[in-house]
């Protein structure tokens, strides 16, 4: 047996507790997960006598915003766990969120989860709710950032007025929060019960207006200049549908929490605000005038040698910054580096830190983290030509993880795009027409391009190369090693003899490569981009209908989920979601997932290789009971099913996944199916005892199912 099959529908549901909705109408950056860290001496009255639920502050660094966070649910009740009691106006609410964090924190600290309760052999998750509070506990604040607007609940501009509809009988007073927000000191007035209502009166257009100058779009959202109401001052605001199928607040939280602590790089975007309202998530940044990095150089149609180390100099002083603070970027490619100004290649400065990584310390990591919160390096996430060999054989199924390195590895990439105007790695398949390079999907191209990245081979041509400096050409053969130990890393490049002195001012054929060559990279940056933008759609379309099915849900919409033995294909639904670039792929990854040599990947990067959904649950399946029984171990199973991920289409929860396949079949290599597990939950209950190790808290309750298992 090499594979397994999954079909889910025909089960009862099993439910997973309320869902939590939070919306969060403004934002303040320094205002996220700062709500523990605060000193109780910040001076500020923000907040209307009235007890409105809104602060004012900003920092000298761009326009602040209030941070409100308002609560509600589709069953009429709210969750501490559910959500984000930041800025709500303290009390109860942030004593809540306190007590989840906390109990958060505990979760990842505790190493038991996974490992059940012993007598029964139970998996006995320790994880509940979302991921969110999680993210904002990432942040530190910086108190001289934190500077009061002043007034009564009334906006500076007088535009919004906080608290307005507020009413005095639904606010109790509570515990001082001034520890934990830099709001003020004193007393706050907070909702008793958190109320529906639109959230959006404080939001994105109170601050800034849209200019019709769009700047870029990407998988999740278009950027778009706008202007600060109050300043003219021009900033780029990346907007994000919710509605749209790769709306993520996860996501959107990840790299808020990332970019803040990017935050005063001069090679990193800066973020300096961001909102949300009931369709969109907006993240203001500052504006990058010139442009992403190829599209500069052609623009320009010339660049030089010095021109082009400087640049590769700001990318490795911001990949440096990143990884000395255990981030990985993860998706190094040219569109993600920015020129700040029209006139000049550089200073260059990343973008999109939607894909980095932070990767936890050891002790701090919790056994779910990989599958539940937080993505992990291991990861396979980017654009293809521009992947590691060591994320190509992850992504394969080949290898075990990768490390920060990947960034070093695509920034080689860029290097030798740079200096000779078309990439080290193509992809060629025997179709002329397949249309891979003009950025249509060829799987044929895809493996190819994958087996050259994992060969390593790569060459300088005499005609571009000529001209080009020894000590270039040796930084590019010191990032493009396969092996990442071999590899240089971020200080090794800055410390790089290419990198200390000028370089030759030499005129590059970049420009005209990048325009002439067939393979150019220009067609590189269209195909990574349609790949990103494929496999992101694909992620979280599988993702939202995890998040928000319902077992009947399931049974008409999901359909089979199928790996084929021989790895050749998976589809859901009837949908074909794509081949897997190697056969046999994903039945290695379980036989070692197995073995314990090899974690599957979540893989983000192509929608040739299985959506992360997919690839969870065969990990599903390995940490299932039923992957440790033998043939002859029929019997009863219990599961345990933490709460919903309502929302977060990164987190899911194995035994969620596990309790909605009503039976598992067993394929040989050619696809035969071998054996079929059928599963028949027979009842749900919820767990007394799990619940109250949470506290008490009713609206995410453990669930029990116990799961007749027959072989
Ligand atoms: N601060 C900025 N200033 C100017 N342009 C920007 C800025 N941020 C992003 N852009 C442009 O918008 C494009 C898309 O932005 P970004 O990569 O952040 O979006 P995304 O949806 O996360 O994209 P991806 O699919 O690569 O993840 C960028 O490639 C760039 O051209």
């Amino acid at each position: 047996m090499s594979i397994l099959h999954a079909g889910y529908p025909q089960s009862p549901i099993v439910h997973f507790g309320r869902h939590h909705n939070v919306n969060i109408s403004q934002l303040d950056l320094n205002h996220l997960g700062q709500v523990e860290n605060v000193p109780r001496q910040v001076n500020n009255s923000a907040v209307g006598s009235g007890g409105a639920a809104f602060h004012h502050l900003h920092t000298s660094a761009a326009p602040r915003h209030v941070a409100s966070s308002e609560f509600y649910d589709d069953d009429e009740a709210t969750s501490p766990s559910g959500g984000i009691e930041i800025c709500a106006g303290g009390g109860k609410m942030m004593a809540n969120l306190r007590r989840h964090r906390q109990r958060e924190r505990e979760a990842y600290e505790d190493d038991s989860f996974s490992s059940s309760d012993e007598s029964s052999g139970r998996p006995m998750p320790r994880y509940v709710g979302r991921d969110t509070d999680h993210v904002f506990g990432e942040f530190e604040m910086d108190d001289e950032d934190v500077e009061m607007r002043s007034g009564s609940g009334r906006r500076d501009e007088g535009k919004c007025i906080y608290g307005e509809d507020t009413d005095e009988d639904d606010y109790e007073e509570e515990e001082s929060v001034s520890e934990l927000l830099p709001l003020g000191g004193g007393t706050r007035r907070v909702p008793r019960t958190p109320r529906r209502k639109n959230s959006s009166k404080c939001g994105f257009f109170d601050y800034y207006k849209l200019t019709d100058e769009h700047l870029g779009s990407g998988a999740y959202g278009s950027v778009t200049t706008c202007k600060s109401i109050k300043s003219g001052q021009e900033f780029a605001v990346k907007i994000v549908d919710k509605q749209g199928e790769t709306h993520s607040r996860k996501r959107i939280l990840r790299e808020v929490n990332i970019f803040k602590t990017c935050k005063g790089h001069p090679n990193i975007v800066q973020l300096l605000d961001w909102f949300e309202d009931d369709t969109n998530f907006y993240l203001v940044m500052e504006k990058m005038r010139g442009g992403p990095l190829l599209q500069h150089i052609l623009q320009r149609g010339y660049f030089t040698e010095e021109e082009a180390r400087r640049v590769t100099k700001d990318i490795a002083s911001a990949l440096k910054f990143m990884h000395d603070r255990g981030i990985a970027h993860r998706d190094v490619k040219p569109e993600n580096v920015l020129c700040t100004d029209p006139n000049h290649v550089s200073p260059v400065k990343l973008c999109d830190l939607d894909l980095a990584s932070q990767r936890r310390p050891q002790h701090e990591r919790h056994p779910l983290s990989q599958v539940a919160s937080e993505p992990d390096l291991a990861s396979p996430v980017g654009s293809a030509e521009f992947m590691a060999p060591e994320v190509v054989d992850a992504y394969v199924g080949d290898a075990l993880k990768y490390d920060k390195k990947c960034d070093t590895w695509s920034l080689g990439v860029i290097l030798y795009i740079m200096l000779a105007g078309y990439a080290p790695f193509q992809g060629q398949c025997d179709d002329s027409d397949c249309g891979w390079s003009e950025g249509k999907p060829c799987e044929d191209c895809q493996q190819d391009l994958f087996h050259r990245i994992q060969d390593g081979y790569y060459e300088f041509p005499e005609e571009e190369w000529g001209m080009i400096s020894d000590e270039a050409k040796d930084l590019v053969s010191k990032l493009l090693k396969r092996d990442p130990i071999d590899r240089f890393n971020a200080d090794q490049i800055l410390a790089h003899r290419w990198l200390q002195q000028s370089a030759a001012s030499t005129i590059l054929q970049t420009p005209s490569n990048l325009i002439y060559r067939k393979d150019s990279a220009r067609d590189v940056q269209q195909m990574s981009e349609h790949f990103n933008m494929m496999n992101r759609l694909t992620d979280a379309r599988l993702s939202a209908r995890f998040d928000k099915m319902t077992m009947s849900d399931a049974a008409s919409d999901l359909g089979t989920a199928t790996f084929h033995g021989d790895g050749s294909f998976l589809s859901m639904g009837g949908e074909l979601f794509g081949t897997f670039p190697r056969k046999k792929s994903v039945g290695i990854a379980i036989e070692k997932s197995r073995s314990g040599e090899f974690t599957p990947p979540i893989s983000r990067a192509s929608p040739t290789t299985p959506p992360p959904s997919m690839l969870d649950l065969s990990q599903d399946l390995m940490d299932s009971p039923v992957k440790r029984r033998s043939a002859d171990d029929s019997g009863t199973y219990s599961l345990f099913s933490p709460a919903s991920s309502n929302g977060d289409d990164d987190i899911r929860s194995p035994p969620i996944l596990f309790l909605d396949m009503p039976s598992i079949q067993l394929f040989g290599a050619d696809s035969t199916v071998l054996n079929s597990v059928q599963m028949t939950p027979r009842h749900t209950t919820e767990d007394e005892a799990s619940l109250n190790s949470f506290e008490g808290e009713q609206e995410n309750p453990i669930h029990r199912v116990e799961t007749q298992v027959n072989v």
